[in-house]
């Protein structure tokens, strides 16, 4: 969900990718992340900020950097990967970030899913602070189908609750398609990710209508009323909550990860990140209907082009990856003093 853009402009700058990864890295590692993790999570942030995903590129820098030096994660976590199963991978993360923990699992589940035409990754004891779609469109880039859920901090009422408890919870799935980018959609099933409430929040906005309630539970479009006492609303009443209630199922309790509500960070000031769990299936297209899985959802993408869909989900993120990749990344003047500010720079 985004917001309307701030009718006033403000400064801005160009950077390359490798330019904005390097600085991001360096942030990373004067704040205490090993050089593995550092790398990791630059290159995420870095690419949801090509990608214009604002809500989770640079825009969490400051978050991550005043987790970090609360103590609340461990950057130099080392995860331990285990083959549980034939289609099944374990990973405790160590308290560490999610992204290091997809990666020194990836091979292991990539191998699975190719021999037994589907495999699970349960990552638990893990923060992931970060959109989710750069976690499955590399496997459709490879031919494969992925799908992953995440869980977050309590901030969100069930349907028909009167107090938060879900996270905002998001789903992201990746298939290939015989020609163009992959099929990728990535959303929170909250009716706005918290990310963008902050945004908004910082811009002086107000949101749309069913977004979220205020302390006192009655509907608000302020985003201050929300982060302040009040909470978000699931998208679509029963149903967002719905596959709200499972994220916290797939990605918690299935992983031994924490659900979204047993979370304790009063003890840690500054600490942003949820210390949850992501569930992550893959699965081989090859082994299903016989037919070519690929042609068959360029069939559909063009008969959904056929009935008049202008937009689908990743146009709008692969728009502006072309742009950034020609003009380079483009950031606010301020953001990117207190970037380089945060590297020591
Ligand atoms: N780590 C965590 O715990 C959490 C992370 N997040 C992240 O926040 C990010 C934002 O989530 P959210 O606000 O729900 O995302 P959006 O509502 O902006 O978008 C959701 C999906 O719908 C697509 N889309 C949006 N508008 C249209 C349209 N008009 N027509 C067709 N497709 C459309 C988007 O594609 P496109 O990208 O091309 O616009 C995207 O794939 C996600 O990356 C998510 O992973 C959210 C919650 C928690
Ligand atoms: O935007 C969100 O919602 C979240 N993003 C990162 C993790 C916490 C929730």
């Amino acid at each position: 969900m985004s917001v309307s853009p701030l009718a006033v402009e403000t400064p801005q700058e160009h950077l390359s990718l490798e330019a904005l990864v390097t600085l991001l890295e360096t942030i990373f590692l004067r704040h205490g992340t090993s050089a593995e993790v550092a790398r990791s999570l630059a290159q995420n942030c870095a690419a949801a900020e090509r990608d214009g995903a604002h809500s989770h590129g640079v825009f969490r820098i400051p978050g991550y950097v005043s987790t970090l030096k609360s103590g609340w994660v461990n950057g130099k976590a080392v995860p331990v990967v285990e083959d549980v199963a034939p289609a099944f991978v374990r990973v405790d993360a160590g308290n560490g970030f999610a992204q290091p923990a997809l990666a020194a699992a990836r091979a292991l589940l990539v191998e699975k899913a190719r021999h037994a035409g589907i495999a699970i990754l349960a990552i638990r004891n893990s923060h992931h602070f970060a959109a989710l779609w750069p976690d499955v469109e590399p496997f459709a880039e490879e031919g494969l189908v992925a799908l992953s859920v995440v869980n977050s901090m309590t901030c969100v009422v069930p349907h028909g609750a009167d107090r938060p408890l879900f996270g905002t919870n998001p789903i992201a799935f990746a298939a290939p398609q015989a020609a163009g980018d992959p099929i990728v959609f990535d959303l929170a099933t909250s009716a706005i990710a918290h990310g963008d409430v902050q945004i908004a929040a910082r811009k002086g906005e107000r949101l749309p209508p069913g977004m979220g309630v205020d302390g006192l539970g009655q509907p608000t479009d302020d985003p201050k009323a929300i982060l302040e006492g009040g909470a978000l609303l699931p998208f679509g009443g029963h149903k967002g909550s719905a596959l709200s209630m499972m994220v916290e199922l797939l990605a918690a309790a299935l992983t031994g990860g924490n659900f979204s509500f047993e979370f304790d960070w009063s003890n840690h000031p500054g600490a942003k990140t949820p210390w949850t769990g992501q569930l992550l299936i893959v699965i081989d297209p090859s082994k299903g209907a016989g037919q070519n899985f690929a042609e068959r959802s360029q069939e559909l993408i063009r008969q959904m082009h056929g009935v008049g869909l202008k937009r689908l989900p990743g146009d709008r993120r692969h728009r502006q990856r072309e742009k950034s990749l020609r003009e380079g990344v483009t950031l606010d003047v301020a953001e990117l003093k207190q970037l380089r500010e945060l590297a020591g720079l």
